[in-house]
């Protein structure tokens, strides 16, 4: 089979650990592997390379995309999603496979649409952990751990200097899996959440609430980004409002975009070899139209259409 790849939409550390595992296990089994640079972009410029596994030997311990990625809006245009088929077709693919989010699916459902025999299988790449029907998303682990070295830095500061109050704001986008887990792991005292709102007066008062009961040094309030075109200035009014409401002194932190990227995990390397498993599996096969979970600690295939149905967070366990 002649099988095409993309990476689309937000980057991911893990995209590529599962790309290499892609190419290394299809090309073992006699297929080939054709890596489309800057997502769909790519298959409409034929901008393509073909792998080999000794083009990806040290893909494993690289963040970011080898291959780009990429935003082409203009797909949601069927004279667009024609023009990828057409493209695909010319190079006689048989398959394809998006490692991506929601967005990136929603552009693998309508290819499949227009050319069912093009079968389309979907790998949940985000760092904000958000894809319906999976407890794993490539990157997630990599961006967690990256919060965690964060905050024991502002620990050890908090430690030595007591009394300051720290708000620090993740990414993670509407959803608080990255920036409730701190919380979970006793690393942070509470989170401000799109799931979970907050006025300025309710986060003052829990903080006065944590600084009476004696338990703590100092204070560390979570925020989460929402709206990404807005970012920090939920936190900074916040900050604001109970520096001077309460005269205390606070710290506004920004884990930013660094968190996106970086050498992945032990954790999104291994979760990366099973996806990139199921995916091929999946398009030889001729399982169609699905994409790949992580759930009840096995990889299963769930329906394309299931992936654009929000995924429910539970505060108490993140999964
Ligand atoms: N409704 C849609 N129809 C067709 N293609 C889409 C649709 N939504 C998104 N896409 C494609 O998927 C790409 C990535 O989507 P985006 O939401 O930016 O990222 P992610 O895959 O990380 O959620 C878009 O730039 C577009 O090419
Ligand atoms: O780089 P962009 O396009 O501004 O995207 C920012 C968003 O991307 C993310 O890093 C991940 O988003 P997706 O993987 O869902 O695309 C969010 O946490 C953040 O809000």
């Amino acid at each position: 089979m002649n099988i095409a790849v993309i990476t689309s939409g937000g980057d991911s550390s893990g995209m590529n650990p599962c790309l290499a595992q892609i190419v290394k296990y299809a090309t073992h089994q006699g297929h080939v592997i054709y890596g489309y640079k800057r997502g769909f972009l790519g298959i409409r410029d034929n901008d393509y390379t073909v792998l080999r596994p000794c083009d990806v030997q040290d893909w494993h311990k690289k963040g970011g995309t080898e291959l780009r990625t990429g935003r082409f809006p203009e797909l949601k245009e069927q004279e667009n999603q024609e023009l990828l088929i057409s493209q695909l077709t010319k190079n006689n693919i048989d398959a394809l496979i998006v490692l991506g989010g929601d967005g990136s699916f929603k552009g693998a459902r309508a290819l499949s649409s227009l050319n069912p025999k093009m079968n389309i299988v979907g790998v949940p790449c985000t760092i904000d952990n958000n894809i319906y029907g999976s407890e794993y998303t490539l990157g997630y682990d990599t961006a967690l751990n990256k919060q965690v070295d964060y905050l024991d830095g502002i620990s050890d500061t908090g430690m030595a200097l007591p009394g300051r109050v720290f708000f620090v704001e993740t990414l993670g986008a509407w959803d608080g899996y990255l920036t409730h887990s701190s919380v979970l792991m006793g690393m942070a005292d509470f989170s401000v959440l799109v799931e979970k709102p907050m006025t300025n007066e309710e986060i003052s008062r829990e903080i006065v609430k944590i600084r009476e009961s004696g338990d703590k040094d100092y204070v560390v309030v979570m925020f989460a980004e929402g709206d990404s075109q807005n970012t920090i200035t939920r936190m900074v009014d916040a900050a604001n409002y109970v520096k001077n409401t309460l005269g205390l002194n606070v710290k506004c932190n920004l884990v930013g975009f660094q968190q996106r990227g970086g050498v992945p995990t032990a954790t999104d390397r291994l979760r990366a070899a099973g996806f990139a498993k199921y995916a091929v599996d999946a398009v030889v096969k001729g399982i169609q139209n699905v994409y790949v979970v992580y759930a009840d600690g096995k990889y299963q295939y769930m329906d394309v259409e299931q992936a654009f149905q929000r995924k429910v967070f539970d505060e108490f366990e993140i999964k």
